[in-house]
């Protein structure tokens, strides 16, 4: 099975065919010399077909490589080098032993330079890290998938607080760049409390996704951002949207709301659930802070409790009288 310059033992063939992973060796000429067992397999190349041929003969698609050049380099210079996997495809056609249409294997290469009787040589080895790359893979999505959950409301599933304040702090610098519009919108569900004691926390939890639902719904442009902010309380950040058409929006979504239909409980103010809305805008040097914009809709939201609930009040409305 092993091709050698000079014969190897016996002792030593069967050492290097068992090896798992393929041991090939080159002379200065980038001629095969030795071919083990494992690369047999795998390449559908027996030791007859690679006798003497040089690797790029064999393997034209090596041309241009990393292997190529690492070869240069073990040749000419007796630099070593290791070529990892890549994203990209995997350097030597090679698949699963015994399976010639499959994926190709995943491969780390190896390439280490060595002189023998004055002859110069370099060591190709190859190592199927197929489940090594595989495992990292599942790894990066599994990652990939925590960091999107982890900006998810898990019960409503729109934006959770840790997104609303990123999103928050973005839009305002971006309105700071640009000069641009921005509005914000803190929704609060009317009289909860009496929703919960009436039906229920699990029928409070289906209410609040489908009140945050309806929220996101109503929402058009890709930058507006529908979040939950607390408990039963909702925000939407509208980014190139000043004061008059966030009321409008505002008013629609309080009004799409309240035809949802969804009965309340008695003792709340209308036998349909219903929001009440504070509204404030980006003002340059007066609400240019996220605490700031977020304080002035509170405010403002806190005047529509005042008022009779299921308003919108806006920055400025906040501290007219009931
Ligand atoms: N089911 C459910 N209830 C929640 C959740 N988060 C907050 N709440 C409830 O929301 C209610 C909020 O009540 P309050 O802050 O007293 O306000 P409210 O009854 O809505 O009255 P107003 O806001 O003044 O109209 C509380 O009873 C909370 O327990 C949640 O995740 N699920």
């Amino acid at each position: 099975m092993t091709l050698t310059p000079e014969p190897a033992s016996p002792f030593t063939a069967r050492a290097v065919n068992l090896a798992n992973c393929g041991l090939v060796v080159l002379d200065a000429g980038q001629e095969i010399v030795l071919w083990n067992g494992w690369m047999v397999p795998r390449s559908g190349y027996s030791v007859a077909r690679v006798r003497d041929r040089s690797l790029f003969e064999v393997f034209p698609e090596l041309r241009g490589s990393r292997v190529e050049s690492a070869v240069l380099a073990a040749l000419t210079e007796e630099v070593a080098t290791t070529v990892p996997p890549s994203t990209g495809r995997s350097p030597f056609p090679l698949r699963e032993a015994g399976s010639f249409d499959g994926a190709r294997i995943e491969q780390s290469v190896s390439v280490t330079p060595f002189s023998e009787a004055g002859e110069r040589y370099c060591l190709v080895e190859i190592r199927d890290v197929s489940g090594v790359v595989d495992r990292e893979r599942r790894l990066l999505d599994h990652a990939e998938s925590l960091r999107a959950r982890s900006y998810v409301d898990g019960l409503t599933g729109i934006a959770n607080r840790r997104h609303f304040d990123v999103a928050l702090d973005r839009e305002l610098r971006r309105a700071q760049r640009n000069g641009g519009a921005l509005s914000l919108l803190l929704m609060d569900i009317d009289s909860f409390k009496a929703y919960n004691d009436h039906f229920g926390h699990q029928e409070g939890d289906a209410c609040l996704t489908t009140v945050a639902q309806a929220l996101a719904g109503m929402l058009k442009r890709p930058a507006d951002v529908a979040a939950r902010y607390g408990g039963e309380e909702f925000a939407a950040i509208l980014p190139d949207t000043a004061a008059g058409p966030a009321r409008v929006l505002a008013n629609a979504i309080r009004e799409h709301v309240a035809a949802l239909g969804l009965p309340h409980a008695p003792a709340a103010l209308r036998p349909h659930v219903t929001l009440s809305i504070g509204v404030a805008s980006f003002d340059p040097g007066r609400l240019d802070e996220p605490a700031a914009l977020i304080e002035a809709a509170d405010k403002a939201l806190y005047a529509a409790k005042r008022g009779g609930r299921d308003r919108v009040v806006m920055d400025g409305e906040a501290d007219v009288p009931a």
